[in-house]
């Protein structure tokens, strides 16, 4: 559906973004992780078309028939929020303070030719589909009377108006606190079409998506099964980013509890390891959840 060839983004003569190529097939689920600045935000930014100013993009980025890399804004324009859309991080900064909600979720969808009665109607099914409550009432309030979680939600809904073969998030749980943030990604693995979700997070990515890039550098340096990568992670940056977030993969050691086995309750995310591991659960086959403190955590093998 969605398939990126070599794209390649510059800065003036500075390369940011060095030959990235992926695909994502329908209703497939990708995660694009890696360290700030490793270029996550500028590759879905290209793919959108909004690169900040003085910030070029090459390559190819062919999706239903068109290249989104270089296609004249005139064209991007009808074609963002329709074919790919995005949802940002901080959904203060991309509603309008002074437009009531209802008036918003309308308006994306007269901008893509929608019938303003019909467009006002399918605003209020999006509220519900996003499920905030009394979408009537959201949709006549203004976004500083709603909760952080209810804006990014009313955010989902503006980027799923005009039915994108591709969502786009971008951090888009970040801000949110642990238990709002669960419920959303939740929500987002449902409504998405396709996803291309991008985090620095990898318990989130693990419970988000099937398959995942990892970007370090501005190159894509490992991809595969969510699985495949966290278990046997092929490249030196990946089983850093592991290390660091404790979803170890299976051997490694980490030098915070060397030494001691806690108690299998500390893991509720569960366990992929399952057959070394001391706290075997049915769930052991699992890649580890969002666990009480927004980390997933592995199970520790004193045996390793
Ligand atoms: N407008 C710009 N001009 C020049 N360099 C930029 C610009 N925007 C981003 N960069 C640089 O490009 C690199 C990649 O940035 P990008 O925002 O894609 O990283 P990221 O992986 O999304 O990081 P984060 O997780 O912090 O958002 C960084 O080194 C950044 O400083």
């Amino acid at each position: 559906m969605l398939r990126v060839e070599r794209l390649t983004v510059r800065a003036d003569s500075l390369e940011l973004v060095h030959e990235v190529s992926f695909a994502i097939g329908p209703g497939e689920r990708v995660g694009l992780i890696g360290e700030s600045g490793s270029g996550k935000s500028l590759t879905a930014l290209s793919l959108m078309g909004l690169l900040p100013e003085g910030v070029t993009a090459s390559g190819k980025a062919t999706m239903g028939g068109n290249d989104l890399v270089g296609m004249p804004e005139s064209r991007l324009k009808r074609l963002r929020g329709q074919d790919v859309s995005m949802v940002f991080q901080e959904p203060m900064t991309a509603l309008n303070p002074l437009m009531r909600i209802g008036a918003q979720v309308t308006e994306v969808m007269t901008l893509h030719g929608t019938p303003r009665a019909q467009a006002r109607e399918k605003a209020l099914d999006l509220l519900e589909r996003v499920r905030l409550p009394e979408p009537a009432q959201i949709a006549r309030a203004y976004p500083h009377q709603l909760s952080g979680g209810q804006r990014q939600r009313v955010m989902l809904a503006i980027a799923l108006a005009n039915q994108p073969s591709l969502l786009i998030c971008d951090e888009p749980t970040t801000a949110l606190d642990v238990t709002v943030q669960k419920q959303m990604l939740e929500l987002i693995a449902e409504v998405a079409p396709a996803l291309l979700f991008i985090t620095h997070d990898l318990a989130v990515v693990a419970s988000v998506c099937e398959r995942v890039l990892v970007m370090y550098g501005g190159r894509v340096v490992e991809s595969g099964p969510i699985r495949e990568v966290f278990t046997r992670p092929r490249h030196r940056y990946t089983e850093g980013l592991l290390a660091a977030s404790r979803l170890t993969p299976r051997g490694t050691r980490l030098p915070t509890i060397k030494g001691s086995v806690p108690p299998a309750g500390q893991f509720p995310g569960g366990c992929v390891f399952r057959n070394r591991c001391p706290h075997a659960t049915p769930e052991c086959e699992t890649v580890p959840a969002l666990t009480g403190d927004g980390h997933a955590h592995a199970c520790w093998h004193p045996a390793d």
